[in-house]
């Protein structure tokens, strides 16, 4: 979303904020012996090292809570004086009732949840005494002993949940941001609650987009570290899952949609990572064979700054247009002009970042050049125009790089390792003609999928024989 932005010309100012204090926090601390920050920490730490390697960007910021109690104090101390405020024993409330547009971003009613929730008793308030209504929610906590507590004017405590978020939209953002994200499940009450807090202080809406993001689930069900059905980043990137083929399973649905986790899926991505990388890596194989050079691979220059009415001198296209020049540009390949494929995609994810349909524009591409690849190794030519294919590897090179999914050789003679010749592949097919023959049917099948690998696909004739394209 962020480089989507930046691609757009959008100047994007990103926070990401830690909850390093709460009641899990706190367990898994007693339960190992250590404290709440050194458990955050740890997990903090995990989180970036997983991240990076994903190549996610950095945030422009990361507060933590516990770096921002004064903030919230302020805030809780304003919503007091405005009465959406009241401390009974040391904790403080937020009084539901007072804010009439409670329950407008989750579609709910007071009055209904009321009706619903009759005598409950939440472990907010374990006696059912102190809230005044059972969806008032705590803006700040009586410490219990041995807890990690700060003073504060109602008396030594700690912060609730939901307060946090609005004290750090307001201390580091401001009154109204334009993009509030965060999981579908966080909606109610957690964002609600938010805006509840923001919104009776500043008198302006909270955020002018809430994207929530879909449940990845497993069997149906959401993947959550409560149910311990969960699978890590970490876990699949240790075993060899390329951070790319986890970027596209994570791409190829729409955010707002569940996910559903499964080893296939995980197959699936994989493959259709091997499938975009060879496109994204055909200008390093075909390049020179193409007659046009490297294709400004080394160049690290381009299109940096403001994508909006100005030439790309430097595009290799001999045209008038203005090209495309992407705010963060990290490969060393050049922008492409205008084209359909840049249209299409752009039309799709400016339709609330429809990356299925813009991922269909990147391997339309892909399998496009890969056919031009096996032309070029077996023919030796194509009828298609060098400046043609040219364009097609810059835009799918810049497009996918939108997306965070970029591949580089590691040196030059790597690309060309994955070039097969008619030879070996004649040789390969021999290698699994007689490790059928000898029904080593996982030989065999390696075989085959190696080579689908690098887009050569067998078929087997009833007579025996084995074709290839
Ligand atoms: N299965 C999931 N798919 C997508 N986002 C998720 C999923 N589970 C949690 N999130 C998001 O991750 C963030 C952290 O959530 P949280 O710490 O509550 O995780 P959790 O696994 O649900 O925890 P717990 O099971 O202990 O309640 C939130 O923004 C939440 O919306």
């Amino acid at each position: 979303m962020r480089r989507y932005l930046q691609w757009r010309g959008y100047e994007v100012q990103y926070v990401q904020n830690f909850t390093d204090i709460d009641d899990k926090i706190l367990n898994r601390a007693n339960a190992e012996g250590t404290s709440m920050q050194e458990v955050s920490e740890r997990y903090i730490q995990a989180y970036f090292e997983d991240i990076r390697r994903l190549n996610v960007i950095d945030a422009s910021d990361y507060p933590r809570v516990t770096e921002n109690i004064s903030a919230i104090h302020q805030l809780i101390q304003e919503l007091e004086k405005k009465g959406y405020a009241y401390a009974i024993d040391g904790d403080v409330y937020y009084k539901v009732q007072n804010f009439s547009e409670y329950g407008k971003l989750s579609g709910r009613s007071l009055d209904d949840m009321q009706a619903g929730a009759s005598g409950r008793v939440d472990s907010e308030d374990s006696l059912g005494k102190k809230k005044q209504n059972p969806f008032d929610f705590a803006l700040w906590k009586a410490a219990k002993p041995g807890e990690p507590a700060w003073n504060s004017p109602w008396g030594v405590g700690r912060p609730g949940w939901h307060i946090e978020c609005s004290a750090m939209v307001k201390a580091l953002l401001g009154d109204t941001i334009d993009i509030h994200s965060g999981g579908g499940d966080l909606v109610f009450p957690h964002h609600e609650n938010e805006i509840a807090q923001s919104e009776v202080i500043t008198l302006k809406p909270l955020a002018r987009y809430w994207m929530h993001n879909g449940m990845v689930t497993v069997n149906s069900e959401k993947m959550s570290k409560s149910l311990g059905n969960f699978t890590t980043i970490r876990q699949l990137l240790d075993r060899g899952v390329e951070p790319n083929a986890l970027r596209l399973f994570v791409l190829q649905a729409h955010y707002r949609k569940p996910l559903d986790f499964t080893e296939d899926a995980i197959a699936s991505a994989e493959n259709a990572w091997k499938t975009l990388k060879e496109g994204l890596l055909f200008g390093y194989q075909y390049g020179q064979q193409l007659g046009i050079g490297d294709w400004g691979v080394g160049t690290r220059d381009w299109g940096l700054g403001s994508r909006k009415g100005k030439t790309n001198t430097q595009c290799p296209m001999p045209h008038d247009a203005t090209c495309y020049m992407p705010g963060n540009p990290s490969t060393a390949v050049a922008p492409p002009c205008p084209n359909p494929y840049v249209e299409s995609f752009q039309k799709a994810m400016d339709d609330d970042f429809n990356t299925p349909t813009s991922l269909a524009v990147l391997f339309e591409l892909a399998k496009e050049l890969r056919r031009q690849g096996n032309l070029l190794t077996h023919q030796g030519k194509t009828d298609t125009s060098s400046e043609t294919i040219q364009q097609q590897w810059q835009t799918l090179v810049h497009l996918a790089q939108v997306l965070g999914l970029e591949a580089v050789p590691k040196d030059e003679t790597d690309a060309k390792q994955e070039r097969l010749s008619n030879a070996d592949i004649e040789t390969l097919i021999q290698q699994r003609q007689n490790a059928r023959k000898q029904r080593n049917f996982a030989a065999s099948d390696l075989i085959r999928d190696q080579l689908q690998g690098v887009g050569v696909t067998l078929i087997d004739k009833p007579d025996g024989t084995t074709v290839w394209h």
